[in-house]
Formats: structure tokens, sequence, C-alpha cells
């Protein structure tokens, strides 16, 4: 069995007439965090919808868990946060999760558990439209944990929220790993890359670096991500300009 989670290879899509990502390839090894970063529209949102097989493909492939992305046997085992809010806003926390576990066939104890996990159980029987933007997004990622996927794909699980509500959100995310999940998480705050395990900088539906973060700075001889991802941009222009 390989040892990566997400396996995506030669992956072309086109959205609204356009190659959005021209050919993408990229592994993500089980049990750990990975961070996918970079600016608005470098092809984030899109590369996860294909990871978990709603996104039409024109080409190349992508393997979950040794099965091609969105196939049924991985409807459980691949958890999908979308930025759009999933839950219910006049349905309470826990009838929310319930539902989400009725969809899967999982028990209301699966659902429970799921609420344990993001720590709402104190708010379980709260209404949704009553929640703090952190409960809220903690609300929806008990969704997405009910069905104990292996794998967690979260498209800016942690925007809008302030710091502390996201360093709470990213010590869930390191328990999940900790506990053998697979994460895939974007984000374009930069500082959080130093939350994840690998980070993969994507511009313009391209990989510009695939590694870990002491690497990336050791590479392009910076002291943060953000510093990293600009030198990589340079260098990306400047190598375009001389293929020119
Ligand atoms: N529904 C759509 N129809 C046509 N083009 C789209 C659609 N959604 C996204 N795109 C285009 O695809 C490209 C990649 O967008 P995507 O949402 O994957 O980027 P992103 O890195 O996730 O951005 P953000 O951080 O803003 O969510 C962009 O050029 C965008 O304009």
């Amino acid at each position: 069995m390989t040892s990566d989670a997400i396996v995506v290879e030669h992956l072309r899509v086109q959205r609204g007439g356009r190659e959005v990502l021209p050919d993408l390839s990229l592994r993500v090894p089980r049990g750990q965090v990975v961070g996918l970063l970079g600016p608005s529209g470098g092809g984030k949102s899109t590369l996860m919808r294909s990871v978990v097989g709603v996104q039409v493909v024109a080409g190349g492939s992508v393997t979950v868990l040794g099965e091609p992305a969105g196939s049924p046997a991985l409807r459980a085992r691949v958890g999908y946060l979308t930025q759009a809010a999933s839950v219910y806003a006049d349905l309470t926390v826990r009838d929310n999760v319930r539902y989400f576990a009725r969809v899967l066939g999982v028990g209301a104890d699966a659902a429970d558990r799921a609420i344990a996990a993001v720590d709402l159980t104190d708010h379980a029987g709260a209404r949704v439209e009553n929640l703090s933007g952190g409960q809220l997004s903690r609300a929806g990622l008990a969704c997405t944990l009910v069905g104990d996927p292996e794998v967690l794909v979260l498209d800016e699980p942690t925007v809008g929220l302030d710091p502390v509500l996201r360093r709470d959100l990213w010590e869930i995310f390191r328990g999940l790993a900790a506990d053998g999940r697979t994460l895939l998480v974007s984000s374009h705050v930069m500082d959080e890359a130093v939350r994840c395990d690998r980070l993969v900088l994507l511009r313009a539906g391209r990989v510009l670096s695939d590694s870990t973060l002491p690497d990336l700075l050791s590479r392009t001889g910076t002291d943060d991500a953000e510093a990293a991802f600009l030198a990589l941009v340079d260098e990306d222009a400047a190598h375009d300009g001389g293929a020119a």
C-alpha cells in the first residue's frame, strides 16, 4: 500500500473556458497536515474539488486512499469542508451533525463524538444562527468529521477568524493528524505555514514549491513563508522571462 493518501498526476482542469490547472502533480503523505497556500485564484479550491471528486477534470488522475477520487468507496473516508456554510442556521448544532450522520448511515453516537472532537458539546443544543464565528467554523468541522474520515480536505477553514480562534482550530487539526488522519488545508494566511508538516505553494494553477517549511526557508534564504513565497514568485517570473 502506498504511503501517500492523495496522489495527483498531471491533473488538467478547465473552468470558464480557461485552463486553471494546466498540469498539476502532487502527493500528500498519510498522517500529515499539508498546507495549500497561495494567492486568491491560484487554484486551491479547484484542486480540492478535484480531490473530493466534485470537479469535472479534463485530464490526468486523482487517487485518494488508492481509489479514484469521488468513488463511492470513499464517501465516508473523505471529509470535505467547503468555503460556503454547510450547516443549517435554524437547526441546533446537534441536529445539523445528526443530519450528516444519517446521510452517511452512521449513528447519533458518531454525531456526539464529532461534536466533542471540536469541543462544542456545551453548545450542542444551540441554534447555529446564535453561534459565534469560531463556534460556527467548529460546527461545520463537526459535520465533516461525523463519518470518521481518514482524509480531511478543508478549504480555508480559518478564513475570517481572529488569531486566537485560528490557533484553536489548528490545535484541533493537529490533534486529528495525531490520530493518524491526513489533512489537506488551504489558506491564504501565510503564517499558518508553521502549523503544517508540508507546504504546497500554488500560483496560477502551478505548484511553485512542495516541501517542509524549513526546507523552503533554506532553499529561498528567507525567514518566513510569505518572504519565501515572494522569492519563489520572483524566481518564477525571472525564469519565464528567460524562457521567453
Ligand atoms: N465557477 C467557476 N467558473 C469559472 N471559473 C472559475 C470558477 N471558479 C473558479 N474559477 C476560476 O478558476 C481559477 C482558480 O480558482 P480557485 O477558486 O480554485 O482559486 P483559489 O486559489 O481557491 O482562490 P481563493 O483563495 O480566492 O478561494 C480562478 O481563475 C477562478 O477565476
